[in-house]
């Protein structure tokens, strides 16, 4: 299906108004070329696109628009040491390698620009309002919370990307979710990401880029912005947004590659206009009460299967997950024994979400068999814990203080978890075996997983004093 431009004139949505400044040109087949502001590579998804270029004997056409790291498969410790798994060393290697080659920027692991693809760009000011930004990883949505037009792509996709510096686009429809009201106290993004799906269904946003609006959006930091961005694609949905204001303009003023001096104000000028118009129509409109929202937590192995904190168990034709999960419909969630606990991911891998947790994880200790691990998002992230002493203040709660990647976010390094084991995990994705063959992974919010850690079970966070 092809889905027009809003007719000449006519307000436009801030996707459109980024879809128009990019489009290049537009084929017979409904399909526009979109310019490509920006490039992030990491080590799984590029050794195809690089292979492509050799094969072609193809340039990058503009190395400086391209920015690149490895995350998912490197170790969180011991990183002084050769890596123990050599299949992860040779795809580092290969990525630093293949940077070289090219031209490209490579922030490296023993360096201070290490991090999370998702969390080290943002951190750096590398993504800004009004671009369009590709990665081939799907959680790329994660950058529209700063009004960037930022999707995922494959492998031959960013080989395109860094030859063309262009990519054919098909135009999605638009979808606006409204959280009204505000949130309420041990409620965070995490709880408004997932009951934007637990509401909208796992593929409920499929084809539609979707706008996050209303008050509750216009009070969350950037942080909370890119937790709510982030997770988009287990609604099926490739772009999140959310309009640029005074919130975005102050994380970015200062950060090391944004604009600076008369360019940072006339990119401020230009940042002002891209929020939607008033009278705009989208094609679908969703409106979540936002102080209604409790704590959620997932039952299932999709993120689509989420509930309250407070409720039960749904048997809502989920046996096949339920019986993954060791679950019985009709139950009650809280006072679930856990065994593990997962505080990082791009999803909530930033200084708030460490903040969060340490908020709770000050009051306690990690209960007796419980192992948790706090793994930052990036090493920024990691500094900037550490000069507020969040370490020092986990470690006296017995968690795990980790060097910045994805880790159990996605089990590709050597943190893994042993079947049967149970996880508390602020990470998006809870799909069998995500955390090791046999693991089971509840999606929770910072607060809620903290709580979890020191309980042993899962615990309503609001219920603590
Ligand atoms: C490995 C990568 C391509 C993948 C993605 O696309 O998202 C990963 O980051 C994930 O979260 O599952
Ligand atoms: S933290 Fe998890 S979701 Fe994010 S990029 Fe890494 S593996 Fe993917």
């Amino acid at each position: 299906m092809t889905h027009l431009a809003p007719p000449a004139g006519a307000p436009r949505t801030l996707y459109d108004k980024l879809w128009d400044a990019h489009a290049i040109a537009q084929g017979g087949d409904g399909q526009t070329l979109l310019y490509i502001d920006r490039h992030l590579l990491h080590e799984v998804s590029t050794p195809q696109s690089f292979a492509m270029l050799r094969e072609d004997g193809l340039a990058v056409h503009r190395p400086a628009t391209q920015l690149a790291v490895a995350d998912h498969s490197v170790p969180t410790r011991h990183r002084d040491q050769p890596f123990a798994d050599p299949m992860a060393a040779a795809q580092v290697a290969l990525l630093e390698r293949n940077c070289a080659d090219f031209g490209i920027e490579y922030l490296a692991l023993a360096g201070e620009g290490q991090g999370i693809v998702h969390v080290i760009s943002p951190d750096q000011g590398f993504t800004l309002p009004g671009i369009t930004l590709v990665c081939g990883d799907s959680h790329t949505s994660t950058h529209g919370a700063f009004g960037a037009l930022a999707f995922g792509v494959g492998a031959s996709e960013c080989g395109i990307v860094m030859a063309t510096q262009a990519l054919w686009q098909e135009r999605a429809r638009r979808m606006r979710v409204t959280f009204t009201g505000a949130l309420t106290p041990g409620v965070s993004a995490k709880d408004m990401a997932l009951a934007f799906i637990g509401t909208v269904g796992a593929a409920g946003a499929t084809g539609f880029a979707v706008e996050f609006a209303g008050d509750a959006v216009r009070a969350l930091s950037m942080e909370g912005r890119m937790t709510l961005c982030n997770m988009v694609i287990e609604a099926g949905s490739r772009t999140g947004l959310v309009a640029p204001d005074d919130t975005t303009f102050a994380y970015l003023q200062g950060r090391p590659r944004a604009p600076h001096g008369p360019d940072w104000d006339a990119a401020v000028r230009y940042w002002r206009s891209l929020p939607s118009d008033a009278d705009a129509v989208f094609d679908a409109e969703v409106t979540i009460a936002a102080d209604a929202i409790a704590p959620q937590i997932t039952y299932g192995t999709s993120p689509g299967q989420v509930m309250r904190v407070d409720g039960i168990v749904p048997d809502a034709g989920a046996a096949k997950a339920l019986a993954y999960m060791g679950l019985e419909a009709g139950a009650p969630i809280d006072g679930l024994p856990i065994d593990h606990v997962f505080i990082g991911s791009c999803t909530n891998g930033r200084i708030e979400d460490l903040r969060a947790a340490a908020a709770i994880a000050r009051n306690g200790q990690v209960a007796p068999g419980v192992r948790a691990l706090v793994v930052p998002g990036s090493m920024a992230v990691k500094r900037q814990a550490e000069a507020e002493r969040l370490d020092a203040l986990f470690l006296a709660a017995g968690f795990e203080w980790r060097a910045p990647g994805c880790s159990l976010c996605v089990a590709m390094n050597d943190d893994r978890l042993p079947a049967g084991a149970r996880c508390a995990s602020t990470s998006n994705r809870n799909f069998e075996g995500r955390q090791g063959a046999g693991a089971r992974t509840h999606l929770v919010s910072p607060a809620m997983a903290a709580a979890a850690a020191l309980a042993g079970r899962i615990v309503d966070v609001r219920t603590l004093a």
